[in-house]
């Protein structure tokens, strides 16, 4: 594999980050990479306590009747890591298994992606413990609006805005703004974004991390002259961000050869038809039997010989112990958290190029600003601006990154993490701390 000196991805003057405890522990993975970055940005010691402790962390009881009449508790969180650039922004997952250390680095994440991308918002996520394909939609709607009651205080167009994440969707971001509506005694639709566009929703916003991911995968590659009609590309995850990359990166002439969900993965070297799998899902609702190509394990899917890698599942998929093992020559993090921190410079030493969440993952939160906006004006742009806007957002915060990258000759991970500190950084001293 031929080295590439001087640029985002050489591995000239890559630090080894230092040992971390559990390095698939998502907080400790951004905290790697934020003390890489803090490093070379000399960041003030004040500065940098100050940006590495979340704002607020908020932990609600979420009491409701299920169905069968019992009484159940579900554990809810929502962690605003940083105001500093304006109210905090980000999603909502419901999963049984979340934990604050994971709901905090997602959180970071958002200040850092909105800092990146020049959007007016800090960062925050939110999350509530439950098992969405267990519960009944009266149960889910109950836990969600329980949720949104808890958080009134938290939440506000001016203050906190909450967005879809994993196994979060319209609806429940209908609920949320129904009740918080309520709460406040009149319709606020921008106190929440991913809504149906009938509720003051925008046009693109459902696509848009998907398109996102597209639009940085396509400048990556221009960057590595694999023109997209030669690109074989693996997508891990089938939902929102994985399907909707899959089907655009298609469309730019790509060959989508593996794709998977919770069932496992699906092989077929000569590409996959994503019209026979939308056909699939239709019916059986999971891609589990999906006749047109062979079946491989998730994590054979990661090692399949391919240009261009996309995880857009979950966190802590690429490890220090497969990333030895991956036949790509680009990975584009649709997913938040993907690869764990020691895992980094074992894809730099290979040269493969990371295009990283905070950035690839990025279209979402633009659009979801772009539909803050229109909320806020009451005035809705037609689908081909979202996009025009987006795709220009997108260019630029690629662009933007690899420079900076360029410049301190690191990867683009860390490059993203210093362009997104600094500005940070530089309007906390700007607006002082001072109570
Ligand atoms: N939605 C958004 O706008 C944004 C999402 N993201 C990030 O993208 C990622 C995916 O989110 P999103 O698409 O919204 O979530 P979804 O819930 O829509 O989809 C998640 C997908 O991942 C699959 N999956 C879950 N676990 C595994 C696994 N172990 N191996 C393989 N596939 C798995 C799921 O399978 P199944 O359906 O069978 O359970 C599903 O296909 C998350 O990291 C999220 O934080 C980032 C930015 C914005
Ligand atoms: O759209 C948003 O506000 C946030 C999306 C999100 O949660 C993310 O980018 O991880």
């Amino acid at each position: 594999m031929p080295q590439r000196q001087h640029s985002p991805y050489s591995k000239s003057v890559y630090k080894e980050p230092a040992p971390v405890h559990d390095p698939e522990n998502p907080f400790e993975s951004m905290m790697e990479r934020f003390n890489l970055a803090a490093e070379l940005l000399n960041l003030d010691e004040g500065i940098y306590n100050f940006l590495k402790m979340p704002a607020k962390q908020v932990i609600v009881s979420i009491p409701i009747q299920m169905d069968s009449g019992e009484i159940k508790v579900f554990e809810g969180y929502r962690v605003i890591h940083d105001d500093t650039l304006g109210p905090s922004k980000g999603g909502v997952r419901y999963a049984p298994d979340v934990t604050l250390d994971e709901v905090k680095a997602l959180a970071a994440w958002m200040t850092w992606k909105c800092s990146i991308l020049g959007l007016p918002f800090g960062g925050a996520k939110g999350a509530v413990k439950c098992d969405p394909s267990k519960l009944t939609p009266t149960e889910l709607e109950k836990i969600t609006r329980r949720y949104t009651a808890s958080l009134i205080s938290i939440f506000g167009p001016e203050r906190d805005i909450p967005a879809p994440d994993m196994n979060t969707n319209e609806q429940i971001m209908a609920w949320i703004m129904d009740t918080y509506s309520m709460h406040v005694e009149h319709t606020e639709t921008a106190v929440v974004t991913g809504k149906p566009v009938i509720l003051g929703g925008s046009l693109g916003r459902i696509e848009a991390t998907g398109r996102g991911v597209m639009i940085s995968a396509l400048s990556a590659m221009k960057k590595m002259n694999i023109s997209p009609e030669s690109a074989k590309v693996v997508v891990q995850g089938f939902g929102n961000v994985g399907s909707v990359s899959a089907k655009l990166l298609a469309e730019q002439g790509c060959k989508i050869v593996g794709i998977s969900d919770i069932s496992g993965g699906y092989y077929n070297p000569n590409g996959i038809d994503l019209e026979k799998v939308r056909e699939h899902l239709k019916v059986h609702h999971v891609l589990s039997g999906f006749p047109e190509a062979d079946s491989v394990t998730n994590a054979e899917l990661l090692e399949l010989p391919c240009d261009v890698l996309v995880p857009a599942a979950k966190e802590d998929q690429i490890t220090a112990k497969n990333a030895d093992k991956l036949n790509c020559k680009l990975i584009v993090e649709g997913a938040n958290g993907p690869t764990t921190a020691d895992a980094d410079p074992i894809l730099n030493e290979r040269c493969i190029m990371v295009v990283p969440d905070i950035l690839a993952n990025a279209g979402g939160v633009t659009v979801s600003y772009f539909e803050w906006v229109q909320d806020r004006q009451g005035y809705f742009w037609p689908l081909d601006r979202v996009n025009m806007r987006l795709e220009r957002f997108m260019r630029n915060a690629f662009d933007t990154v690899y420079e900076t990258a360029s410049r301190y000759n690191q990867p683009l991970r860390i490059g993203a993490y210093i362009q997104a500190i600094d500005k940070v950084a530089r309007t906390v001293r700007l607006r002082g701390i001072y109570a």
